[in-house]
């Protein structure tokens, strides 16, 4: 018995939609804990977003609302901790391209954008660093 083109074709375009929405949702779920928000350039400490306040828990969402370069996104070891290495570069030296590759470890968290502690925000110490 043929089903027909119609169904053939939504069976056949099933499999990826339902592929892709699951691995969106799998990126979504994933990048709640590590990417809550990206620290802010201007002066005051970064705001938790919505989305954080909804999906992380509540150690976490405190590290989110103290602010700093680093704890602005939660590292997962619930203490805020001065950096262990730190990546320096000339602009357009291939900097981002390294950070990417370590981020790969699961070893390694990286704060979500660069932080320019040293050149730029030297001047609100080691407490907004961590
Ligand atoms: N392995 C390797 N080999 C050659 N070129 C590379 C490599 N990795 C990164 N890139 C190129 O470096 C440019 C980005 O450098 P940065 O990440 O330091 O940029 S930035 O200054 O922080 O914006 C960027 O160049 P442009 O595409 O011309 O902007 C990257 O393509």
């Amino acid at each position: 018995m043929d089903a027909g083109p119609v169904p053939q074709l939504r069976r056949r375009l099933l499999l990826p939609l339902g592929t892709m929405l699951f691995l969106c949702l799998y990126m979504f779920y994933s990048c709640a804990g590590s990417c809550s928000s990206y620290p802010s350039s201007s002066a005051a400490p970064a705001q938790p977003g919505v989305l954080s306040q909804l999906l992380l828990r509540p150690q976490a969402r405190q590290q989110a609302e103290d602010g700093g370069a680093i704890s602005s996104f939660y590292n997962g070891s619930g203490s805020k901790k001065l950096p262990q290495a730190i990546i320096i570069g000339v602009k357009k030296g291939g900097t981002r391209a390294l950070l990417e590759f370590l981020r790969v470890h699961p070893d390694i968290r990286a704060v979500g954008a660069e932080p320019h502690f040293f050149d730029r925000n030297y001047d609100k110490g080691l407490d907004w660093y961590r």
